[in-house]
């Protein structure tokens, strides 16, 4: 993943660190202020349902006794029993009788009405329920009127509401049918006609609301929208110190995969993911003849920006973290397709691999490196393995890897020797067959003969134990002249070429011809 593209991703997982908890903060406060005043509306409901069924039964009852009399209707005693009958029914404002133009009420008697009260519904035991009743002067106000018989009562819709509401609660009170009782709320009658059939709660037209249908009566319990974010806040208060500290843990863990996808660590992974590393070759000369003979084959790691990182910046990070042995295995491939076809058709030409302490010791790659070289017609012996002192932690296993290596055919070099504590019977232990003298040994090279002593006891140390020699760092004619005198066989350095691309090192082995000018080397040679 890109740098770009890493700062777009980390910005929006903290963004979203952010927003998703506190959020969530918010619809679980919203659910719960909705839970909540569900839950209050639902008891509201219901107790005003009983409250109206109660009024109902009451005002339906004195009617029914009213109506079983034996007395004359609209006698005086049949007035006064009318009368007592209103007094002592709480529910019922007046009893009335009507029959042709015989008419009275519990006040005494009375014309009859001059149109007939329309009938809303028709109770199971035969009461018709009028719930918009009015006398003919209008001196009242309307009425819900219960009729058995030619006797009526009157009930004051008031009385089917009486239940003691929470601030900002709305109630309504109204027939199955969806019809308001009581004094005329356009909002509630045309609410109640809106969701009467149900569902029995939810949101709707800015109130959240609950019905109870239950007996003769409907009864709607509702809140304004308003009155909802108001006990949203409260909620809201209550979660927000668990929403900030969820938010808090995932800004942190978000900032740790930043810095994480950010590390130098998560870029190599990256760079071994996409296959990001290069090959390029150093030739390796004779010195007698001054001729390309091989290659060190040494990774460099291109950037997608096109720079270059040199192994001794990554090559550290890769062992530590254990991605040198992906590393290791895409040089192998590279090599291969890079040289293979080469090596096959010209068996006096070998590539020296570098070898890390994890390939050394798990050894794994021998059986590898072999299958390879079937496959592409390669001689072991053209493929040398570079070990470091570095690389052999673990002694056993390595001596185990390279008698391995060894025997399958492979040739195994001793690499930068001289720059650890390896003594002459450290080295006699290994089985090798190369020693590679360090560049820091070459470079003390000079005229001064005390200056080359050290690097005179290395040759000559590599020489006793019959070890193939190869100096490396050679920058001068000087250097050339001197490891050429003390019969070291190979060298390489930047006297001859430094590290190339695989088609310009192709060309320059395939040319054929010295790597250096013969005039350059007229110094003497020291010795
Ligand atoms: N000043 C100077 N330097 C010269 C001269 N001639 C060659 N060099 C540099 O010396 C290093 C020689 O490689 P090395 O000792 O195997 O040291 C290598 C090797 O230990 C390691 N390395 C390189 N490629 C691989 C690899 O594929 N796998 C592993 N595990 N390590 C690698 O990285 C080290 C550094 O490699 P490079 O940066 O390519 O550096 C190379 C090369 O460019 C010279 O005349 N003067």
């Amino acid at each position: 993943m890109k740098r770009s593209k890493i700062m777009r991703r980390g910005i929006l997982l903290t963004a979203l660190a952010v927003i998703v908890p506190l959020g969530m903060t918010l619809a679980a406060g919203w659910m719960l202020s909705i839970y909540a005043a569900h839950d209050r509306l639902q008891t509201l409901a219901a107790i005003a349902n009983d409250r109206a069924s109660q009024t109902f039964a009451q005002a339906s009852q004195a009617l029914k006794s009213i109506a079983v009399t034996d007395l004359e209707p609209c006698s005086p005693q049949g007035i006064e029993q009318m009368r007592m009958i209103a007094i002592n029914t709480f529910s019922v404002e007046t009893v009335g009788y009507e029959e042709d133009v015989f008419a009275c009420t519990s006040w005494g008697a009375t014309p009859p009405r001059s149109k007939q009260w329309a009938e809303d519904f028709v109770t199971d035991d035969g009461v018709k329920v009028s719930i918009d009743a009015q006398d003919d002067n209008e001196l009242i106000k309307p009425m819900l009127a219960l009729q058995f018989a030619a006797f009526n009562v009157l009930v004051d819709p008031e009385q089917f509401r009486e239940v003691v509401l929470d601030e900002g609660v709305r109630l309504a009170v109204g027939t199955r049918q969806g019809r308001l009782l009581g004094p005329a709320d356009p909002n509630m009658a045309s609410f109640l006609a809106l969701v009467h059939e149900g569902p029995t709660h939810g949101l709707k037209d800015g109130f959240l609301y609950t019905l109870v249908a239950q007996g003769n009566f409907t009864v709607i319990a509702a809140i304004p929208r308003q009155e909802l974010l108001r006990s949203l806040g409260q909620h809201v208060l209550y979660l927000l110190p668990i929403g900030l500290v969820i938010s808090v843990g995932l800004v942190i863990a978000s900032l740790r995969w930043w810095r994480r996808k950010l590390s130098p660590l998560a870029a190599l992974e990256r760079a071994v993911q996409r296959q990001e590393f290069v090959v390029h070759y150093q030739p390796i000369i004779e010195i007698e003849t001054r001729r390309c003979i091989g290659a060190e084959a040494l990774i460099r790691w291109r950037k997608p920006n096109g720079t270059l990182v040199y192994p001794d910046v990554f090559i550290p990070l890769a062992e530590s973290s254990g991605l040198i042995e992906a590393i290791t295995d895409q040089v192998v491939h590279r090599v291969f397709a890079d040289l293979g076809a080469m090596l096959a058709s010209d068996r006096s030409l070998h590539v020296a691999l570098n070898l890390a302490a994890a390939d050394v010791s798990s050894g794994r790659l021998i059986p590898a490196l072999l299958n390879e070289s079937r496959r592409l017609d390669v001689q072991p012996a053209q493929i040398w393995l570079e070990v470091t002192e570095r690389s052999l932690v673990d002694l056993t296993s390595a001596k185990i890897t390279l008698e391995r290596a060894r025997s399958a055919g492979f040739v195994v070099a001793l690499d930068d020797f001289g720059t650890g504590y390896s003594s002459l019977q450290y080295l006699q232990q290994l089985p090798l067959d190369v020693l590679k003298i360090d560049r820091s040994f070459v470079e003390q090279i000079s005229e001064a003969e005390e200056k080359t002593l050290l690097v005179t006891h290395v040759i000559q140390m590599g020489h006793a134990l019959r070890l193939t020699l190869v100096a490396e760092g050679v920058e001068t004619p000087a250097q050339l002249n001197f490891l050429g005198a003390n019969q070291v066989r190979y060298a390489q350095g930047w006297l001859f070429a430094k590290a190339m691309e695989c088609a310009q090192f192709q060309q320059l082995y395939l040319d054929g011809r010295p790597c250096i000018d013969a005039r350059i080397l007229q110094d003497p040679i020291v010795s």
